[in-house]
């Protein structure tokens, strides 16, 4: 198991760009693989998130080419082209990888089962096999609504009115996703909007679909059309970097190509309330998607009540707002955000206990925590196999009086493979543990 020990290195200084865009990686090969004909994405992850989304495609007869890093070109099989994969399909740790292609599975001819890492197999999956079997979807899954999912092919769909509980875009997406193969009209309404990247790809692979904010709406019954696509760098990865160059002092980071989709950068509203200096330059449009270049620099914070209207749009951005906070003047609020409980690990939970270790004081509360800012000295963390815990651990070492020693960092490259190399590079102090 890959443990890191995060320690004080210089103030973060350069340009990087980090790796593609989970989110818009997972659906570029979903969409690709269920349009006709041929379709080149190019920045795609390399994570093992994104990596296992492909593998299942393949098993489900897709051709998909891997030209070069961060290439693929995918022979789509059109809307019915799939065919039954001959074993389980292994969706790894990602959870909008199971989400979706459950909903993309609901609709085929054939029987399939999905199946995830310990991680995933404790997270929550009621909230996409109940809309789907309001449409008419058969899913097993084990007690609780826990993975693995067996879904019965051969069912005819409906489309449905739904309103999700939660702002979850990996919801909204599996419904929409059965929506195409769906009889009539699928809408889905959320309590709070969240990232449109299904909705946005669906009309550009050429499907009709209407959306606003809160709202989208589409018919079953028309064909995608395959196409090109750029993946942005990934926020939630820069997120990382953003943090650390707020929290360095004399850091001046330039961070090229990321995302800024305004459902995605609720990290900058809440950093820049807490007084941080990040400049978006240049600010463009790539295939439709707003990208900039940011520019960070260090800058004295002040704890804050983060607003709770901005948490679905920095979703997975708290486990590096927390060490912001804990290293920040004066205490804040996190509330609202119990979907943090429910993520690849427990992330109010996990954070909580790891910056305890290393002498913070944050309580805990059922939707958030409250988080005293001050000082961090050495200690040993664990990850709980997190990817974004391991990081935010990382930054923490950059600012506390000693080394900070973090288990199973083996996770990291679900989402941000060769995060290690590119901190070292900008100044981070971070190394792997000798193991034994
Ligand atoms: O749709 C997506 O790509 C994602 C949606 C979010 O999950 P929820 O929809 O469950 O909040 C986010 O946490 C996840 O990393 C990616
Ligand atoms: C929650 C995350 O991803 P997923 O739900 O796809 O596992 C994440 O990357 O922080």
């Amino acid at each position: 198991m890959l443990t890191w020990i995060a320690s004080q290195g210089g103030p973060l200084r350069g340009e990087l760009r980090v790796p593609g865009d989970k989110s818009v990686s997972h659906r570029a090969i979903m969409l690709a693989s269920l349009a006709e004909g041929v379709s080149r994405i190019e920045g795609f992850l390399e994570g093992e998130d994104t990596r296992a989304t492909a593998a299942a495609f393949r098993a489900m007869g897709v051709r998909i080419e891997s030209p070069s890093d961060g290439a693929r070109i995918v022979h789509g099989v059109g809307l019915r082209g799939l065919s039954a994969p001959a074993a389980d399909i292994d969706c790894g740790n990602a959870g909008t990888g199971m989400r979706l292609m459950a909903g993309v599975l609901a609709g085929q001819a054939f029987d399939s089962r999905l199946i995830g890492d310990a991680s995933l197999s404790r997270r929550p999956m009621r909230r996409v096999t109940e809309p789907l079997a309001r449409m008419g979807a058969q899913i097993d899954s084990e007690p609780g609504g826990l993975p693995p999912l067996r879904i019965h092919g051969g069912r005819v769909l409906r489309g449905i009115e739904y309103a999700t509980p939660v702002a979850s875009a990996q919801v909204k997406s599996a419904v929409l996703l059965a929506g195409l193969y769906a009889e009539g009209e699928t809408v889905v309404r959320e309590p709070h909007a969240t990232r449109d990247y299904t909705e946005r790809m669906l009309q550009a692979f050429g499907w009709p679909v209407e959306h606003r904010e809160g709202e989208a709406r589409l018919c079953g019954g028309g064909r995608l059309v395959a196409r090109d696509i750029e993946v942005p760098a990934d926020f939630s990865s820069a997120a990382f970097f953003i943090v650390a160059a707020s929290v360095i002092p004399g850091s001046d980071l330039l961070l090229r190509d990321v995302g800024v989709h305004p459902r995605r950068t609720g990290l900058l509203r809440a950093l820049r309330l807490m007084g941080a200096d990040i400049t978006l330059l240049d600010p463009r449009e790539r295939q439709g998607e707003p990208i900039a270049d940011l520019r960070v620099r260090h800058a004295a914070l002040r704890g804050v009540e983060v607003p709770e209207d901005v948490v679905p749009d920095m979703i997975d951005e708290f486990p590096a707002l927390f060490v912001a906070a804990a290293l920040a003047e004066g205490r804040t609020r996190v509330s609202g955000a119990a979907e943090l409980r429910v993520k690849e690990s427990d992330r109010i939970g996990t954070m909580a206990q790891g910056l305890k270790a290393l002498g913070a004081r944050i309580e805990e509360t059922p939707d958030g925590a409250l988080i005293e800012g001050g000082t961090l000295d050495s200690g040993a963390v664990d990850s709980h196999g997190d990817h974004r815990i391991a990081m935010s651990f990382a930054i923490a070492g950059q600012r506390a009086r000693g080394e900070v020693r973090i288990g199973d960092c083996d996770n990291v490259a679900t989402s941000f493979p060769g995060f290690d190399a590119l901190a070292r590079g900008c100044g981070f102090g971070l190394r792997e543990a000798v193991p034994g």
